[in-house]
């Protein structure tokens, strides 16, 4: 792996409706996210914060059922082209949210250097909803939709071009709420989905061992996108759609190890982390330890 790491920030909670996940960043910062990569000898480089514009009015949908469309846009512009900077300078770019939203930048500034990006969507959720198929307006509930080229034409072409990703290059893990749409789309498109029932039945080892080595065989990089809410809320408490039966501290952990090991990544990032619902800032201090498993950790 990439020795060299850009964190970016982003405080974006224009995706969704609940305040409080733009502060997510600092908390993970709080937690120790530097210190933990540079004991693990990484060259950090944190870039700060991205600016995120201020909503027009309080329940601002948008255009096509899109909240705060506008703002999410600008934001998600400026992250794919710090991103895309990054890796052009050959540092591994690690993102830290801010909603689910951002994801639409990262993929968009990521999945330009690859023929072929892999990602492994780590999250309750699927985030394939469009406008029509969303049943909140929340564009964080739309990321992986976008990044197949679906939804608002404004969110898809971001620097200009699309789709970003293919979805059979996209496994989901940990997922246990998929709207009705979602549901089609996953069909029609051939996304591989590891929802919590195959994580029972399978377990995480084999989970894992299978998405790695499908990815292995069919992409050129690598990018993890892990929403905390894919965890357990008694867990990880800190997150806006909490579901319960979700994956569990040590599954987490293992998965983040198996990653580190595979070295397929080229990209990651966290989000989700809200601190007004965590408590005594435990998830993102959990955010903090699967970093810390992802890029080499060891017990021993
Ligand atoms: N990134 C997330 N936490 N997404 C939650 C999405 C919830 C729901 N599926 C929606 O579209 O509104
Ligand atoms: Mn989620
Ligand atoms: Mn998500």
């Amino acid at each position: 792996m990439q020795r060299n790491m850009s964190i970016i920030g982003v405080p974006m909670d224009l995706g969704q409706s609940r305040r409080g996940v733009d502060m997510g960043p600092s908390a993970i910062r709080y937690a120790g996210v530097i210190e933990t990569l540079e004991n693990l000898k990484y060259n950090i480089a944190d870039l700060g914060d991205v600016a995120v514009s201020r909503p027009d009015s309080k329940d601002n949908l948008q255009e096509g059922n899109l909240r705060n469309l506008k703002q999410v846009f600008e934001c998600n512009q400026t992250l794919a082209e710090m991103v895309d900077e990054e890796i052009a300078e050959k540092r591994f770019p690690l993102v830290l949210g801010g909603d689910h939203s951002i994801a639409i930048g990262t993929l968009a500034g990521t999945a330009k250097h690859y023929e072929n990006l892999g990602v492994i969507w780590y999250d309750a959720h699927g985030d394939l909803n469009s406008g029509e198929t969303s049943p909140s307006g929340n564009i964080h509930g739309m990321p992986l939709a976008v990044s197949l080229g679906i939804g608002h034409e404004k969110l898809t072409n971001i620097l200009d071009y699309a789709p970003k990703v293919n979805p059979e290059n996209i496994v989901i893990v940990g997922a246990r709420s998929l709207d009705p749409g979602e549901k089609v789309l996953i069909r029609e498109q051939g996304v591989t989905v590891y929802s919590m029932h195959e994580i029972d039945r399978l377990g995480m080892p084999q989970v894992m061992e299978e998405s790695i080595n499908y990815l292995k065989r069919r992409t050129d990089g690598v990018h993890l996108s892990l929403d905390l809410d894919g965890l357990d809320p008694e867990e990880a408490p800190g997150v806006g759609t909490p579901v319960m039966g979700g994956l569990s501290y040590r599954e987490s952990h293992l998965a983040m190890e198996m990653l580190s090991e595979s070295d397929i990544l080229t990209s990651a990032e966290f989000v989700e982390v809200n601190p007004i619902l965590d408590d005594k800032n435990k998830t993102a201090s959990m955010a903090v330890g699967l970093i810390g498993s992802l890029f080499g950790e060891k017990l021993k």
